[in-house]
């Protein structure tokens, strides 16, 4: 765990699933989404303390995705509430949370290929914003919102090392450099907590490396992040906390190290591979 002193404050947090954090941006009660017969998210409490990067692990299917899609308000809850600052956000859809400061990425991003990076940018503000098409008719307004948006974008680019290709289709890029135009655009409404669904999936050492300090130097400057993902070694690296998720509910929480000797995770994880005997074949 970083020395930075939101971690020391977590360090007096008790380790065990749902506990209450100091200062929680996000709050979760009592979540489930189902999907017939199937409970995919069944979380009875979950804080994500403010300013931290907290890792959420788990086997194939333990529902993380769902669960980020529900808070983020691209997917519906059957039961539960959640706040964020504070604020209700229970049921409100994507954009209006984006606009509240809680955005998230994709496990496949979603990158338009025919547009360029910087056209790619620009759209990602309007869908945040939830903008329609009638603000354009607003010509002096458009204008000069449509410059900061621009300027915003500029910055960001430079920022990920995108520049050189702020005018190419985004579909010349390579898949990392996909990952990282995904974080920027996520980043173009500046929130305070950006959510990001296995970052680095597919992404060679070289850029898993530039990615990690990207999301550090995130936290550094304030924000909060919550991440999704499967590479032990980068959740040991850089988080200040973990959450384990097995069957749609939350079984351990802790700092890194403690949760990599948690018994319920190691479980979670075992037992999966026990209930599924490899394919020899
Ligand atoms: N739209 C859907 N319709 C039906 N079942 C779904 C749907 N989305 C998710 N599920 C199911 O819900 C469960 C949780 O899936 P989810 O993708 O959230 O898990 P995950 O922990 O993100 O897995 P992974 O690490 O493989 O991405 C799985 O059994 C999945 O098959």
């Amino acid at each position: 765990m970083s020395d930075n002193p939101i971690s020391t404050a977590l360090a007096k947090v008790e380790r065990e699933p749902g506990v209450r954090k100091p200062d929680p941006l996000l709050v979760v009660d009592g979540v489930t989404r189902t999907f017939g017969g199937l409970t995919a998210v069944h979380v009875d409490t979950l804080e994500v303390q403010r300013g931290t990067i907290t890792a959420l692990i788990g086997p194939n299917g333990a529902g993380k995705t769902t669960l980020f899609n529900v808070i983020s308000g691209f997917d519906r809850a059957d039961t539960g509430h959640w706040t964020f600052d504070g604020q209700e956000l229970t049921g409100r859809a994507a954009h209006r949370v984006a606009r509240r400061g809680l955005v998230r990425t994709f496990q496949l991003t979603k990158t338009l290929s025919k547009l360029t990076v910087l056209e790619n940018m620009k759209l990602a503000a309007r869908h945040q914003r939830g903008e329609r098409m009638g603000l354009s008719m607003l010509w002096p307004v458009w204008r000069g919102q449509e410059r900061g948006i621009v300027r915003r974008a500029d910055e960001l680019l430079e920022r990920f090392r995108l520049s050189h290709m702020r005018d190419e289709y985004a579909g010349t890029l390579s898949g990392g450099q996909r990952k990282l135009l995904e974080m920027a655009r996520a980043l173009m409404v500046e929130p305070t907590m950006i959510m990001l669904d296995e970052p680095m999936a597919g992404v060679n050492p070289a850029l898993t490396q530039s990615l990690l300090e990207h999301i550090t130097a995130l936290r550094d400057e304030g924000m909060t992040v919550c991440f999704v993902e499967h590479d032990m070694d980068v959740v040991m690296g850089i988080s200040d906390w973990v959450v384990c998720m097995a069957e749609g509910s939350i079984v351990a929480e802790g700092p890194p190290q403690s949760v990599a000797k948690n018994p319920a995770v190691i479980d979670a994880y075992l037992g999966r591979q026990h209930d599924e005997p490899e394919n020899e074949g």
